[in-house]
Protein backbone atom coordinates (compact mmCIF):
# COMPACT_ATOMS: atom_id res chain seq x y z
CA UNK A 1 0.00 0.00 0.00
CA UNK A 2 1.25 3.46 -1.10
CA UNK A 3 1.02 6.43 1.63
CA UNK A 4 -0.85 9.53 0.76
CA UNK A 5 -0.60 12.74 2.05
CA UNK A 6 -3.69 15.20 1.64
CA UNK A 7 -2.60 18.85 0.80
CA UNK A 8 -5.61 20.54 3.00
CA UNK A 9 -7.83 19.32 5.24
CA UNK A 10 -10.68 21.00 4.88
CA UNK A 11 -14.36 19.94 3.34
CA UNK A 12 -12.95 18.16 0.19
CA UNK A 13 -9.94 16.31 1.73
CA UNK A 14 -12.62 14.44 4.25
CA UNK A 15 -14.02 12.94 1.00
CA UNK A 16 -10.83 12.07 -0.60
CA UNK A 17 -9.61 10.63 2.24
CA UNK A 18 -13.01 8.39 2.64
CA UNK A 19 -11.97 7.56 -0.98
CA UNK A 20 -8.28 6.32 0.26
CA UNK A 21 -9.79 3.75 2.56
CA UNK A 22 -11.53 2.25 0.20
CA UNK A 23 -8.86 2.02 -1.89
CA UNK A 24 -6.74 -1.28 -2.59
CA UNK A 25 -3.46 0.57 -3.75
CA UNK A 26 -3.23 3.50 -1.20
CA UNK A 27 -3.70 4.22 2.39
CA UNK A 28 -4.31 7.41 3.73
CA UNK A 29 -0.98 8.79 6.10
CA UNK A 30 -1.92 12.31 7.01
CA UNK A 31 -1.90 16.36 5.81
CA UNK A 32 0.40 18.78 4.90
CA UNK A 33 -1.20 22.40 5.43
CA UNK A 34 0.02 25.74 6.64
CA UNK A 35 -2.90 25.97 9.38
CA UNK A 36 -0.75 23.76 11.09
CA UNK A 37 0.88 24.78 13.40
CA UNK A 38 4.14 22.29 13.53
CA UNK A 39 4.84 18.51 13.04
CA UNK A 40 2.91 16.38 14.92
CA UNK A 41 1.48 12.91 14.26
CA UNK A 42 -1.96 11.79 16.42
CA UNK A 43 -3.08 8.58 16.18
CA UNK A 44 -0.67 7.84 13.25
CA UNK A 45 -1.42 10.42 10.93
CA UNK A 46 1.04 12.71 10.48
CA UNK A 47 0.04 16.58 10.29
CA UNK A 48 2.76 19.14 9.16
CA UNK A 49 3.03 22.37 7.61
CA UNK A 50 3.08 22.56 3.85
CA UNK A 51 6.48 24.02 3.42
CA UNK A 52 7.53 20.74 4.44
CA UNK A 53 6.82 18.80 2.12
CA UNK A 54 10.37 18.10 0.38
CA UNK A 55 10.58 16.08 3.54
CA UNK A 56 8.03 13.93 2.47
CA UNK A 57 8.56 14.15 -1.17
CA UNK A 58 10.36 10.59 -2.01
CA UNK A 59 8.21 8.06 0.24
CA UNK A 60 4.80 9.39 -0.05
CA UNK A 61 2.37 10.26 -3.11
CA UNK A 62 -0.08 13.39 -2.76
CA UNK A 63 -3.47 14.74 -3.26
CA UNK A 64 -3.82 18.52 -3.77
CA UNK A 65 -7.71 18.15 -2.07
CA UNK A 66 -8.54 21.44 -2.33
CA UNK A 67 -11.49 22.10 -4.36
CA UNK A 68 -11.13 25.65 -5.57
CA UNK A 69 -9.24 25.42 -9.01
CA UNK A 70 -7.01 27.93 -8.84
CA UNK A 71 -5.57 27.15 -5.54
CA UNK A 72 -5.25 23.98 -6.80
CA UNK A 73 -2.84 25.33 -9.50
CA UNK A 74 -0.86 27.47 -7.46
CA UNK A 75 -0.16 24.90 -5.05
CA UNK A 76 0.72 22.58 -7.93
CA UNK A 77 3.03 25.37 -9.33
CA UNK A 78 4.51 26.05 -5.69
CA UNK A 79 5.65 22.49 -4.67
CA UNK A 80 6.66 21.99 -7.84
CA UNK A 81 6.63 17.90 -7.87
CA UNK A 82 7.18 15.04 -9.93
CA UNK A 83 3.74 15.07 -11.52
CA UNK A 84 4.25 11.25 -11.14
CA UNK A 85 3.88 11.36 -6.89
CA UNK A 86 0.13 12.32 -7.81
CA UNK A 87 -2.28 9.57 -8.54
CA UNK A 88 -5.58 8.99 -9.57
CA UNK A 89 -7.90 8.40 -7.37
CA UNK A 90 -11.49 6.88 -8.35
CA UNK A 91 -14.09 5.97 -5.82
CA UNK A 92 -15.15 2.31 -6.36
CA UNK A 93 -18.33 2.74 -7.17
CA UNK A 94 -17.52 5.19 -9.94
CA UNK A 95 -18.93 3.72 -13.17
CA UNK A 96 -15.51 4.42 -16.24
CA UNK A 97 -16.16 3.50 -19.91
CA UNK A 98 -13.90 2.25 -22.28
CA UNK A 99 -10.55 4.78 -23.25
CA UNK A 100 -11.17 7.42 -20.83
CA UNK A 101 -8.36 8.79 -19.94
CA UNK A 102 -7.71 10.00 -16.98
CA UNK A 103 -5.05 12.61 -15.60
CA UNK A 104 -2.55 12.08 -12.18
CA UNK A 105 -3.67 13.77 -9.26
CA UNK A 106 -7.51 14.19 -10.46
CA UNK A 107 -10.18 12.83 -8.15
CA UNK A 108 -13.12 10.81 -9.02
CA UNK A 109 -15.81 10.70 -6.82
CA UNK A 110 -18.81 8.03 -5.67
CA UNK A 111 -21.58 7.48 -7.92
CA UNK A 112 -20.07 9.12 -10.86
CA UNK A 113 -20.38 7.85 -14.57
CA UNK A 114 -17.60 8.62 -17.31
CA UNK A 115 -18.34 7.40 -20.67
CA UNK A 116 -16.17 6.13 -23.65
CA UNK A 117 -13.34 8.17 -24.94
CA UNK A 118 -13.67 10.72 -22.83
CA UNK A 119 -9.91 12.09 -22.01
CA UNK A 120 -9.87 14.11 -17.99
CA UNK A 121 -6.67 15.97 -17.57
CA UNK A 122 -4.41 16.34 -14.10
CA UNK A 123 -5.70 17.67 -10.88
CA UNK A 124 -9.10 17.68 -12.03
CA UNK A 125 -12.34 16.66 -9.71
CA UNK A 126 -15.42 14.70 -10.96
CA UNK A 127 -17.66 15.13 -7.86
CA UNK A 128 -20.10 13.03 -6.51
CA UNK A 129 -22.91 11.74 -8.48
CA UNK A 130 -21.74 14.10 -12.29
CA UNK A 131 -22.50 12.45 -15.38
CA UNK A 132 -19.50 12.90 -17.77
CA UNK A 133 -20.24 11.15 -20.78
CA UNK A 134 -18.41 9.83 -24.23
CA UNK A 135 -15.99 12.07 -25.82
CA UNK A 136 -15.95 14.92 -23.48
CA UNK A 137 -12.36 16.82 -23.26
CA UNK A 138 -11.96 17.92 -19.92
CA UNK A 139 -8.27 19.86 -19.25
CA UNK A 140 -6.02 19.92 -15.70
CA UNK A 141 -7.93 21.75 -12.69
CA UNK A 142 -11.07 21.25 -13.72
CA UNK A 143 -14.31 20.61 -11.33
CA UNK A 144 -17.42 18.82 -12.53
CA UNK A 145 -19.32 19.43 -9.36
CA UNK A 146 -21.72 17.56 -7.87
CA UNK A 147 -25.03 15.98 -9.76
CA UNK A 148 -23.68 17.86 -13.06
CA UNK A 149 -24.17 16.37 -16.46
CA UNK A 150 -21.72 17.00 -19.32
CA UNK A 151 -23.48 15.04 -22.20
CA UNK A 152 -21.48 13.98 -25.03
CA UNK A 153 -18.33 15.99 -27.04
CA UNK A 154 -18.27 18.80 -24.52
CA UNK A 155 -15.00 20.46 -24.45
CA UNK A 156 -14.03 22.19 -20.62
CA UNK A 157 -11.08 24.44 -20.71
CA UNK A 158 -8.38 24.55 -17.67
CA UNK A 159 -9.51 25.61 -14.33
CA UNK A 160 -13.14 26.05 -15.38
CA UNK A 161 -15.89 24.96 -13.04
CA UNK A 162 -19.25 23.57 -13.85
CA UNK A 163 -22.09 23.80 -10.91
CA UNK A 164 -23.27 21.47 -9.04
CA UNK A 165 -26.60 20.16 -11.27
CA UNK A 166 -25.61 22.14 -14.13
CA UNK A 167 -26.30 20.66 -17.65
CA UNK A 168 -24.06 21.00 -20.66
CA UNK A 169 -25.86 20.21 -23.67
CA UNK A 170 -23.81 18.11 -26.55
CA UNK A 171 -20.95 19.52 -28.18
CA UNK A 172 -20.88 22.79 -26.34
CA UNK A 173 -17.07 24.04 -25.91
CA UNK A 174 -16.38 26.17 -22.59
CA UNK A 175 -13.51 27.84 -22.49
CA UNK A 176 -10.82 28.22 -19.60
CA UNK A 177 -11.56 29.75 -16.29
CA UNK A 178 -14.91 29.65 -16.45
CA UNK A 179 -17.55 29.17 -13.90
CA UNK A 180 -21.24 27.80 -14.57
CA UNK A 181 -23.48 28.85 -12.13
CA UNK A 182 -25.39 25.80 -9.94
CA UNK A 183 -28.24 24.01 -11.70
CA UNK A 184 -27.79 26.17 -14.89
CA UNK A 185 -28.18 24.93 -18.56
CA UNK A 186 -25.98 25.70 -21.10
CA UNK A 187 -26.74 25.74 -24.69
CA UNK A 188 -24.25 27.86 -26.61
CA UNK A 189 -20.23 27.58 -26.25
CA UNK A 190 -18.56 29.72 -23.07
CA UNK A 191 -15.25 31.72 -23.84
CA UNK A 192 -12.67 31.96 -21.14
CA UNK A 193 -13.28 33.87 -18.08
CA UNK A 194 -16.71 34.40 -17.50
CA UNK A 195 -19.48 33.43 -15.35
CA UNK A 196 -22.34 32.38 -16.76
CA UNK A 197 -25.92 31.09 -14.77
CA UNK A 198 -29.58 30.63 -15.70
CA UNK A 199 -31.85 28.36 -18.16
CA UNK A 200 -30.33 29.08 -20.91
CA UNK A 201 -26.67 30.18 -19.09
CA UNK A 202 -26.32 33.78 -19.66
CA UNK A 203 -23.10 35.67 -18.14
CA UNK A 204 -23.15 37.99 -15.35
CA UNK A 205 -20.37 38.64 -15.60
CA UNK A 206 -16.17 38.07 -16.82
C1 LIG B 1 -19.00 19.33 -2.60
C2 LIG B 1 -19.18 20.78 -3.03
O1 LIG B 1 -19.62 21.60 -2.29
S1 LIG B 1 -18.67 21.18 -4.60
C3 LIG B 1 -19.07 22.88 -4.80
C4 LIG B 1 -19.96 23.12 -5.99
N1 LIG B 1 -20.19 24.56 -6.07
C5 LIG B 1 -21.13 25.11 -6.80
O2 LIG B 1 -21.86 24.44 -7.50
C6 LIG B 1 -21.17 26.60 -6.70
C7 LIG B 1 -21.77 27.23 -7.94
N2 LIG B 1 -21.82 28.68 -7.75
C8 LIG B 1 -22.82 29.45 -8.13
O3 LIG B 1 -23.80 28.98 -8.72
C9 LIG B 1 -22.66 30.94 -7.81
O4 LIG B 1 -23.94 31.47 -7.51
C10 LIG B 1 -22.00 31.75 -9.00
C11 LIG B 1 -20.50 31.42 -8.97
C12 LIG B 1 -22.58 31.38 -10.33
C13 LIG B 1 -22.21 33.22 -8.83
O5 LIG B 1 -21.73 33.62 -7.61
P1 LIG B 1 -21.54 35.19 -7.35
O6 LIG B 1 -20.53 35.70 -8.32
O7 LIG B 1 -21.27 35.35 -5.90
O8 LIG B 1 -22.92 35.80 -7.80
P2 LIG B 1 -24.07 36.48 -6.92
O9 LIG B 1 -24.47 35.56 -5.81
O10 LIG B 1 -23.63 37.87 -6.62
O11 LIG B 1 -25.28 36.53 -7.96
C14 LIG B 1 -25.29 37.40 -9.05
C15 LIG B 1 -26.65 37.23 -9.72
O12 LIG B 1 -26.70 35.94 -10.37
C16 LIG B 1 -27.78 35.16 -9.81
N3 LIG B 1 -27.28 33.79 -9.69
C17 LIG B 1 -26.19 33.39 -8.98
N4 LIG B 1 -26.00 32.07 -9.11
C18 LIG B 1 -27.02 31.63 -9.89
C19 LIG B 1 -27.36 30.33 -10.37
N5 LIG B 1 -26.61 29.28 -10.09
N6 LIG B 1 -28.44 30.23 -11.18
C20 LIG B 1 -29.19 31.32 -11.48
N7 LIG B 1 -28.89 32.57 -11.05
C21 LIG B 1 -27.83 32.72 -10.26
C22 LIG B 1 -28.09 35.79 -8.47
O13 LIG B 1 -29.41 35.52 -8.10
C23 LIG B 1 -27.84 37.25 -8.77
O14 LIG B 1 -28.93 37.76 -9.49
P3 LIG B 1 -29.45 39.28 -9.27
O15 LIG B 1 -28.28 40.15 -9.69
O16 LIG B 1 -30.61 39.37 -10.18
O17 LIG B 1 -29.75 39.39 -7.84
Amino acid sequence: MKPILLIGNGGHAKVIKDIIKQSEHYTFAGYLDDNINEFHVENNIIYDRLENINNYANEYHFIIAIGNNEVRETIYNKVNLAIERYPILIHPTASIGSNVVIGNGTVVMANTVINADTIIGRHSIVNTGAIVEHDNIISDFVHVSPNSTLTGGVSVGIKSQIGASATVIPQIKIGQNTMVGAGSTVVNDIGDNQIVVGTPAKPIRR
